[in-house]
């Protein structure tokens, strides 16, 4: 049946024909690539030939010696690489090698800028694998046949990586792959033993089954015979999985290599972290943290979780049980001998097993960011700028990590040399003062809104430091995380700012007779404003604004309104309390006003410009410009 099938001429997927063309120009400099990607490809093979012959062995066909042969024809201008992995189908080499099929493509592609050096980097941690041999070639043809299906059942595909590609049936009597790379002229080079086997050497050394490549003939054989013989082949790679490995004996760039492997990134990552639990539970495990945030990180079906062995059988892609949602940058193998080898994912996620390893792992991960934050500030601050805004998420979702998640957190703030997110909450007890006894925080929209604050300025004339938040998620993970180093965290625009210590006993006791000074001028301002505000009172905040907005110490703030808004969740209703500044001359020069009607449009005024200085719209617009107005005439009189 499946050879009555003729020869089809298929277009690709749009998005696989734009993803194709851009690689090629991209990845232009690095032709040598494609090498790595295609043996990597019959290396998943293997893995994917193994876990399938646990339920059913026929499928080895007494072939169970797996491997990768690397062939070449200089001559022809022509490289092959085989395997007898786990094939393809007719179907599945229509919807592997014809279609990119991962999720969010199409945001990838509206992502690019047309600028070639920068897409090309973005190019890199997509991984596009396959496609790669149209690098250096300029036709490719794939053989396969699915493990299992009869000889009759074999497909050829080929194309020369422009619009479309053929698919026809075809005999084929071993199980696996062979992808045939038909060289560009400028790549002929490749078509080399040497070449070949200094990249496998470079790139797939850690591969856990054979490479094989033709033994070089021997000198003495050049007689008429011997060259009619095949070539015979030998392993050009160590052949055992990089994991089992004893760390001493594994060098960074063999680390490095593997890493690109298991995660299809061309980055390099930031480092790693391969250690061997004995004992009640056995396993291995071996985390990385890329260099670069994926494209799909924020997307909540995207690609996360670490590879699962079982006694080095490979079981599955993308096992998230293993880590916590906020660690999900993290790549990784987990090789373990006490899950069952038929292990589902739904399985996975009631084994007691896989919990103890999930918080062991959760720790090693946090460990291995804690000593890169020590070892390379640097890289570390790579780290935080692609990743720091997810290990935000932590302290909300992990309770027990809590203390070693906040130790990882990175801060702008108030201190001269902060240029961004740089200083860490130890960086900060490390500068407080002597009497302080809170870690004071702001959190505003935008780096310059935080700087510009009126919330700031006591801040700034007592020389306090605050710590300046304007990521969407800051609301949220300050309100998981009140304490720090026995310390706690004061929103500075929350409550009525106690200083504590800071202040001395002669500025609290003028405060306090302010307060009782200024009463009546604040019982006309909540009259004015009514229900527009909560209470109004002496600030302790101000030294240069009228006047502020401060929140209730439960209240909701401005950036967490706006998340649940914009989900559509109802937002409960709070008022703002309006602080005053008594030293300010306007505010004695309103004390002063007599007429009500013109003491409300100036507090109104005056209300409206401090909820703008805190970044927010008006409610009413068309009061304000009216007021505003109303008053520049009078000047103007
Ligand atoms: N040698 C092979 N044997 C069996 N299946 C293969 C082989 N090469 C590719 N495939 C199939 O084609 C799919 C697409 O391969 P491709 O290399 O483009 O992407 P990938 O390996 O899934 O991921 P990445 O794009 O990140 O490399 C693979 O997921 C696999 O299912």
């Amino acid at each position: 049946m499946a050879t009555e099938i003729n020869k089809e001429t298929r277009g690709f997927e749009t998005e696989a024909k734009q993803l194709l063309k851009l690689m090629i120009h991209s990845l232009y400099s690095n032709k040598e690539v494609f090498l790595r990607e295609l043996i990597s490809n019959a290396s998943d093979a293997a893995d994917k030939l193994r876990f399938e012959a646990l339920s059913r062995p026929d499928i080895y066909e007494d072939d169970t010696d797996l491997k990768v042969v690397i062939d070449f024809d200089a001559e022809a201008g022509t490289v092959s690489i085989s395997d007898n992995g786990i094939g393809m189908s007719r179907e599945d080499v229509i919807s592997n090698l014809g279609t990119i099929a991962r999720s969010g493509t199409a945001q990838f592609l509206e992502a690019l800028s047309g600028d070639q050096k920068k897409d090309s980097q973005l190019i890199g941690q997509f991984g596009v694998g396959f496609y790669s041999a149209f690098i250096v070639a300029d036709s490719v043809e794939v053989l396969t046949r699915k493990a299992g299906a009869s000889v009759s059942e074999g497909v050829h595909w080929a194309s020369s990586g422009e619009s479309d590609y053929t698919i026809e049936s075809t005999e084929k009597t071993t199980r696996g792959t062979t992808v045939i790379l038909h060289l560009r002229e400028d790549s002929r080079e490749f078509a080399d033993s040497f070449r070949l086997k200094q990249i496998v050497k470079k790139y797939a050394d850690h591969i856990a089954i054979p490479v094989m490549m033709p033994k070089p003939a021997e000198k003495d054989a050049e007689d008429a015979e011997s060259t009619e013989q095949k070539p015979e082949f030998e392993a050009v790679n160590d052949a055992k999985a990089l994991w089992t490995r004893p760390r001493s004996d594994v060098k960074p760039d063999e680390y490095e290599e593997f890493y690109k492997h298991i995660s299809h990134d061309y980055e390099k990552p930031l480092g790693w972290s391969h250690n061997k639990v004995e004992g009640k539970l056995e396993y291995t495990s071996l985390l990385y943290v890329p260099t670069r945030a994926p494209f799909d990180l924020w997307n909540r079906d995207g690609v996360r979780g670490l590879k699962l062995y079982v006694q080095r059988v490979f079981i599955m892609d993308q096992a998230e049980q293993f880590l916590p949602l906020y660690l999900r940058f993290i790549k990784g193998v987990v090789d373990s001998n006490d899950i069952s080898l038929n292990v589902s994912r739904e399985i996975l996620q009631k084994d007691p097993a896989v919990d103890s390893m999930r918080s062991a792992l959760t720790k090693r991960a946090l460990d291995m960011l804690s000593k890169l934050k020590k070892d390379d500030k640097d890289k570390y601050a790579t780290f935080w700028r692609e990743f720091g805004q997810v290990l935000k998420e932590g302290p909300g979702e992990d309770f027990s990590n809590r203390e070693n998640i906040s130790k990882l957190l990175m801060f702008n703030s108030t201190h001269a040399e902060s240029k961004g997110q740089d200083q860490s909450l130890e960086d900060y007890i490390a500068r407080m003062k002597p009497d302080q006894e809170k870690i004071y925080y702001l959190i505003a929209d935008s780096e310059k809104a935080a700087k510009n604050s009126p919330h700031l300025e006591i801040f700034r004339k007592k020389g306090i430091e605050v710590l300046l938040m304007t990521d969407r998620i800051d609301e949220w993970l300050m309100s998981h995380l009140n304490e720090f180093d026995g310390k706690s965290l004061q929103d500075v625009t929350r409550g009525e700012l106690d200083l504590g210590k800071l202040d001395d006993e002669a500025e609290k006791a003028e405060q306090e007779k302010r307060e009782e000074t200024f009463k009546p001028l604040l019982e006309r301002v909540k009259t004015a404003l009514g229900e527009r505000i909560k209470e109004s009172r002496v600030s302790h905040r101000l030294t240069d604004s009228p006047a502020c907005l401060a929140l209730d110490d439960d209240d909701m703030g401005a950036q967490m309104r706006r998340i649940m808004e914009a989900s559509g969740q109802p937002v409960p209703e709070t008022k703002p309390i309006f602080e005053l500044n008594p030293d300010h001359p306007l505010i004695g020069k309103l004390e002063q006003e007599q007429d009500e009607e013109r003491f409300a449009d100036l507090i109104s005024l005056l209300f409206d410009q401090a909820s703008l200085a805190d970044g927010n719209e008006l409610e009413d617009p068309a009061r304000f410009s009216r007021q505003l107005n109303k008053l520049l005439l009078e000047l103007c009189d």
